[in-house]
């Protein structure tokens, strides 16, 4: 198993290029399998997720081809000759439960295996579930696994959604596309991942309006079709990036990260004494004074992102007074505490918030990855940190982030990556 061994206190200075979108493009994915025709996906990020997602899509039958031979640009299509997910393929990426709308649209059937919790929380599936019964699916948990039909399609209606949960928006939202009459998502998420689902939707043929509120309205078509579509900048890896500069007191040049997408988070690292200066096609992200406590509460977007909670954990647990970070959107995302403790930070965890007394210097040490952001985290301290920091379990870092060693050494960070 392979590890990331850190040697902290160097300042990061220069450029790194911002990815793709982890969760926009497992979503644009997902959409290929509601046409027939081709959708050629680009600005793909090299990460275990998206191989993932690419053996999901191959498993129902349908093509995804490296059109230029890097894994950067995806063509999908062809016909779907299974609409089963099966659980060892769920089981590694909850995001596999988005195919169930649209293969329910498509096909009228569906057999996902149930995702279960993971380490940040249990998280059910209940919302995407009724949702769709309201769009008139029939549904059954059997085996451990979903089993949804549609044997006349699907048919518009109106979805209130008792929180505004990501995934079920976009199961719905999908599933929508191609069902009979008009589907109104009220309380629907409005992350920049959706917006950029729903742009690739409707170049696509779908016709949703709403995108970015609190209601989508979608009026179901026949039929899709292929387009050619630019997954959007990565905003986390962005913000996980724009930490990097804060954390070690540099100056990072973030190129391909929007600012537009990263409102409170900005916030925050100003709030913290962290300079981000917008530019054409850039954010450039610098400190030179000392880092400041500040208190964040997660919330769904325009809120502060809780894939940013973790990061901004780590290079709080540095800065000048207290801190509080407040978790409200999974019951169980601290589990970097302890290992952020290992290193020699104060945090106290009571129910869903953390208090965070900022220390003078980290120690590096032995620490264990739990989860992907969480992984970070402890990358973020490693890199501040006195001392050397030996990062296991990075498997978690590599679902989500592509060649993190690659482009922190390019900006002086001491990292490298060794294999058993
Ligand atoms: C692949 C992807 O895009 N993952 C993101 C997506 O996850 P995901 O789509 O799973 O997140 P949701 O917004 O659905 O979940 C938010 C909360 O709602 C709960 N819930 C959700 C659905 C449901 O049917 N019932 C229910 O109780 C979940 O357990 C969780 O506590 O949004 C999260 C919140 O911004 C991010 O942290 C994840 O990185
Ligand atoms: C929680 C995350 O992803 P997932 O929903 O795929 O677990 C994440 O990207 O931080």
């Amino acid at each position: 198993m392979d590890r990331f061994i850190i040697r902290g206190g160097n300042r990061l200075e220069g450029e790194i290029t911002i990815g793709g979108a982890k969760n926009a493009g497992l979503k644009l994915m997902v959409a290929g399998l509601l046409t027939s025709e081709r959708l050629r996906l680009s600005n793909v990020p090299r990460i275990a997720d998206i191989a993932t997602m690419r053996d999901l899509l191959m498993q129902h039958g349908v093509a995804v081809e490296d059109v230029t031979g890097d894994g950067r640009t995806l063509s999908i299509g062809g016909a779907i000759t299974s609409v089963e997910a099966p659980y060892d393929i769920v089981s590694k990426m909850r995001a596999s439960i988005l195919v169930l709308g649209p293969l329910l649209a498509r096909m009228h059937e569906a057999r996902v295996s149930l995702p279960g919790g993971c380490a940040i929380g249990t998280r059910p599936v209940d919302m995407h579930l009724k949702g769709l019964e309201t769009l008139g699916a029939q549904i059954a948990l059997d085996g451990g696994y979903i089993h949804a039909r549609a044997p006349g399609g699907l048919k518009g209606e109106r979805v209130i959604l008792p929180f505004a949960s990501v995934g079920a928006t976009e199961n719905l939202l999908m599933a929508a596309t191609l069902a009979r009459g008009r589907t109104e998502i009220v309380n629907a998420a409005r992350e920049p991942e959706i917006c950029d689902l729903v742009t690739c939707l409707n170049r696509m043929g779908a016709r949703i309006s709403g995108s970015g509120t609190g209601t989508l309205v979608i009026d179901g078509v026949e039929a899709l079709h292929g387009v050619e579509h630019a997954i959007m900048a990565d905003r986390i890896e962005c913000g996980t990036y724009a930490c990097a500069a804060g954390i070690t007191g540099g100056d990072l040049r973030l190129i391909g990260g929007r600012a537009s997408d990263l409102g409170a988070v900005i916030r925050a690292l100003e709030e913290a004494g962290v300079e981000v200066i917008a530019e054409e096609n850039a954010i450039r992200v610098r400190r030179n004074g000392p880092l400041r406590g500040v208190d964040i509460m997660t919330e769904p977007y325009p809120g502060f992102p809780t894939d940013m909670q973790a990061q901004f954990m780590a290079m709080l647990s540095i800065a000048e007074g207290a801190s509080m970070i407040t978790e409200t959107i999974f019951e169980n995302r601290f589990m970097h505490v302890p290992e952020l403790n290992r290193m020699g930070a104060r945090i106290n965890v009571h129910g869903s918030s953390a208090i965070i007394r900022g220390v003078d210097a980290l120690s590096g040490a032995p620490v264990m990855a739990t989860d992907l952001r969480a992984s970070f985290s402890l990358i973020l301290a490693g890199l501040a940190a006195r001392g050397e920091t030996v990062l296991s379990r990075i498997y978690h870092l590599d679902r989500g982030y592509e060649a993190v060693d690659r482009k922190l050494a390019a900006v002086g960070a001491a990292i490298e990556r060794v294999s058993d």
